[in-house]
């Protein structure tokens, strides 16, 4: 049986990458990233396939239109999007793929047919998420300023009953990844089992 997908959502700051990063290093060969498609240019070193699928808008359109995407969304006039391929090529791998994408990714990929498991990352308090935004020092204050009004309607969103199957709650940091692990542990297994079949 192929692995499940994980979608991993919650405010910006809330932990995702402190706690995916961690998953990804206890269990290297279980979890993987999908390649997303990009309109934007590569950066020099990046190459089309690893970091992103580097595509004209023109292409991405079109892709748009035979509902090719699980989900899209445009920064800074770029568009960015998880390709149904790319998710599915992860789990031919017999990985587990992640997911980390904002609210309205999260809805997009709730109507979509793709059974994956939703998942939650709470802050403790809207006060703790800012002090570790600010602590973070990646973002300049207007920035912050923007991810803390995306958070409130995050926060609001995360409220609303049957769009996330489990909230963890990121106070202590080990006892949040405890928790996620504790979620997670049935895929983890069963990939890991799968894993060792096939080797
Ligand atoms: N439980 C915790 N206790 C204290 N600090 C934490 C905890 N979890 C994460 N942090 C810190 O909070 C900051 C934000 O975490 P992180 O960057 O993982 O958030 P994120 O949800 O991935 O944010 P973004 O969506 O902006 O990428 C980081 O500096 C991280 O080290």
């Amino acid at each position: 049986m192929k692995p499940r997908a994980v979608v991993v959502s919650g405010p910006s700051g809330s932990g995702k990458s402190t706690l995916i990063n961690q998953l990804f290093k206890e269990y290297p060969t279980v979890f993987a990233f999908s390649v997303s498609h990009t309109t934007r240019a590569p950066r020099p070193g990046e190459q089309s396939g690893r970091e992103y699928h580097f595509v004209s808008r023109n292409q991405m359109e079109k892709m748009i239109a035979n509902s090719e995407f699980l989900e899209t969304t445009e920064f800074s006039s770029n568009l960015y999007g998880t390709s149904k391929k790319a998710v599915e090529h992860v789990a031919q791998t017999g990985r587990i793929c992640v997911l980390d994408v904002d609210k309205q990714g999260v809805k997009s990929i709730r109507n979509s047919d793709l059974g994956a498991l939703f998942i939650y990352i709470s802050p403790p308090s809207y006060e703790i998420l800012e002090k570790r935004l600010r602590d973070r020092k990646t973002d300049t204050e207007s920035a912050i300023e923007k991810r803390l009004k995306e958070s409130k309607e995050s926060m609001e969103f995360s409220k609303q009953p049957g769009v996330y199957d489990h909230i963890i709650l990121n106070d202590k940091l080990d006892v949040a990844y405890n928790d996620l692990k504790n979620v997670l542990r049935k895929d983890i297994e069963s990939a890991l089992k799968q894993q060792n079949k096939s080797s």
